[in-house]
């Protein structure tokens, strides 16, 4: 019967590449096993769950990564990935060891570059529950992001997560993270020897972003753009994609109700203007220098109705947005290698950064 959960499943396994498909789905199952019904999350399972990988300062692929804590009083922590220093060491001895540390603090002790580079403050997704910097599927998106970038440097925030800690946690530790980026010498760059920040984030992540950027805007710090990938956002009154949608590729929203509640304070609801910024309770952007916005779509995403009218409400209100609607796309199709919607978007990405970063 059309609309049953059996069409609905047969409908995204026929439609989704098989690993993305398994990919997903383990995610699904896993997530689902973590959320309970009275709001508390199994943080212990899901440590176990999450699959990590460390940093990795030696050049791989041209990218090395560590990890760096920025805010020792609250413990928040980076990871940052860079073009690999010229020498590739790839020995395991002491020696080599202690070489690329010191590799590492040459890199943070720098001083500003003449060649103007994009430092890309990356917020994983997640729900606002799930993920770090080191899990796996972002340590590798963050290396094409650093790959993709041409020497550029991508910043990777560690933001305390939901149900534990609530808004606004995520976008203060968003915020703190924006602010010692652009206070680094050694991530300023160009004739001006400035931070050339691009703000960046996917599900949850692309919603910090946007709520950085506005806090960024407010407070007159220039940032060269924004890149919501599939930017998690909703609203009480529901959306025909919503409608269309729900159940049939991987996330519900009975599901993006729990995350919801889990994240936003106690007694607010999905108009809260956290997560439905241009809502009833939200604000309009008019007139505040709001960076150039790139905002990817997957149109078989539940909430692509929304990403789409936040492109348009952004238009409306006089900034920049460019919109990549990939019509046959799900959840997380940029983190998996094996689509020409994955390569498609991985290159309006580049030339974002590229045409923006100046
Ligand atoms: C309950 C969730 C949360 C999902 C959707 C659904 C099942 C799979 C999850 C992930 C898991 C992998 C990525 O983090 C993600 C961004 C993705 O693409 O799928 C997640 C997504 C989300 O947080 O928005």
């Amino acid at each position: 019967m059309a609309g049953s959960d059996e069409v609905n499943r047969n409908e995204c396994r026929t439609l989704v590449p098989l690993h993305h498909w398994v990919l997903i789905s383990n995610f699904k199952v896993a997530y689902t096993m973590l959320r309970r019904a009275d709001g508390t999350f199994d943080r212990d399972l899901d440590e176990y769950h999450d699959l990590r990988v460390p940093p990795d300062a030696r050049a791989q692929e041209g990218v090395s990564s560590f990890d760096h804590v920025i805010d020792p009083s609250v413990g928040l922590d980076v990871r940052i990935y860079r073009p690999a220093p010229a020498a590739n060491n790839n020995n395991n001895n002491n020696a080599g060891a202690a070489a690329v540390t010191l590799r590492i603090l040459d890199f943070l002790t720098g001083g500003p570059s003449p060649d103007p580079f994009p430092v890309i403050l990356f917020f994983h997704g997640g729900s606002f529950a799930h993920s770090v910097p080191s899990t796996s599927i972002y340590d590798h998106l963050c290396r094409r992001f650093a790959k993709l970038s041409k020497g550029g440097v991508v910043i990777s925030v560690n933001y305390r997560r939901a149900p534990e800690h609530r808004y606004p946690c995520a976008y203060d530790d968003g915020w703190a993270a924006l602010n010692w980026a652009t206070s680094q010498p050694f991530l300023r760059s160009g004739p001006d020897a400035r931070a050339r920040v691009f703000l960046a984030g996917d599900s949850s992540g692309g919603n910090i972003a946007h709520h950085v950027a506005v806090k960024a805007a407010d407070a007159g710090i220039r940032i060269c753009g924004n890149i919501l990938i599939n930017a998690m956002f909703g609203g009480m009154e529901l959306t025909e994609s919503e409608r269309r949608l729900d159940r049939k590729f991987f996330v519900t929203l009975q599901d993006r109700e729990w995350y919801w509640r889990a994240y936003l304070p106690k007694d607010a609801d999905r108009d809260h203007p956290a997560c439905n910024p241009f809502g009833p309770n939200g604000r309009r952007l008019r007139g505040l220098p709001f960076p150039k916005s790139l905002v990817v779509v997957s149109g078989l995403d539940p909430t692509c109705d929304r990403q789409l009218a936040y492109a348009d409400v952004l238009r409306e209100d006089g900034h920049h947005v460019k919109v990549v609607c990939r019509e046959k796309a799900t959840i997380g199709f940029y983190l998996l290698p094996i689509t020409d919607d994955y390569h498609v978007v991985m290159q309006e990405i580049a030339d974002f950064l590229d045409a923006n970063v100046y």
